[in-house]
């Protein structure tokens, strides 16, 4: 689904990752973990084709980022749901009309996807707040509905930052299951976080892999349970 060879990233100053040999297959489940500043949110935009390396390779489902060019990059972001660590709504549209907004982007009439829009939000359990807007939502509301909207366009990958950040422990369970769920389902799944009980959470119900960033590089970690 991804993969990366030797693959680093610079923003044009000091190089942040380096060295990146992994292999994200279709069905997976990992965590990346690391210190703040370690590079996970470089990693994860990187992962979902808001960059590309500046060194190595990179391919996402089998097409090599490098050669993409602007439409074939949009098309395989469309199969790469991201809930963004401070959510990024649209604070002048409905909790609805946000998670609809993928499909406005995407060119689709989104008044033919309200069953589906239905289903999501009783899915994440905000079908009675799908007319406030985001300002009127609790943190972990924010967060189920950043799910939903990440997951409205049927993508085979979803990618979180920090989902769980500012919610409490409760919520953010709440969040791991939907994401276990999705995961059932056969989507693969990546996961930055400091949280390391809720990786331990994680891997008591599936198999999930543990990515250290470490000074720009990634490593393999073994997490207690
Ligand atoms: N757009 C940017 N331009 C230049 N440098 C950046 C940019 N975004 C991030 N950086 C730098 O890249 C490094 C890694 O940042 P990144 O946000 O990827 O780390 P992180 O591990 O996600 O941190 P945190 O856990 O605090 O969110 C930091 O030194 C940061 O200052």
């Amino acid at each position: 689904m991804i993969e990366f060879e030797q693959a680093g990233f610079s923003y044009g100053g000091g190089q942040i990752l380096s060295e990146l040999d992994l292999s994200i297959r279709p069905g997976s489940f990992h965590f990346l973990t690391g210190p703040s500043g370690a590079g996970k949110t470089t990693f994860l935009r990187l992962c979902y084709l808001d960059l590309k390396p500046t060194q190595g390779r990179m391919a996402v489902f089998e097409q090599d980022v490098a050669r993409a060019d602007r439409d074939r990059v949009a098309r395989l972001r469309q199969q790469i749901g991201v809930v963004h660590q401070d959510c990024q709504f649209l604070d002048h549209l409905s909790l609805r009309e946000n998670v609809a907004l993928p499909l406005q982007v995407a060119g689709r009439d989104a008044r033919r996807f309200d069953d589906d829009i239905d289903d999501l939000l009783s899915w994440v359990g905000l079908d009675a707040r799908s007319d406030a807007l985001p300002a009127e939502l609790s943190g972990g509301e924010r967060q189920r509905a950043a799910l939903a909207r990440a997951v409205i366009m049927a993508p085979e990958m979803i990618v979180a930052d920090e989902p769980t950040g500012n919610i409490d422990w409760e919520m953010g369970l709440r969040v791991l299951d939907l994401l276990i769920e999705l995961n059932r389902m056969g989507k693969t799944i990546l996961i930055a976080t400091h949280d390391l009980n809720l990786i331990r959470s994680a891997k008591s119900q599936v198999e999930a892999h543990v990515l250290r960033l470490r000074s720009g590089r990634l490593q393999q970690a073994e997490v207690a349970l």
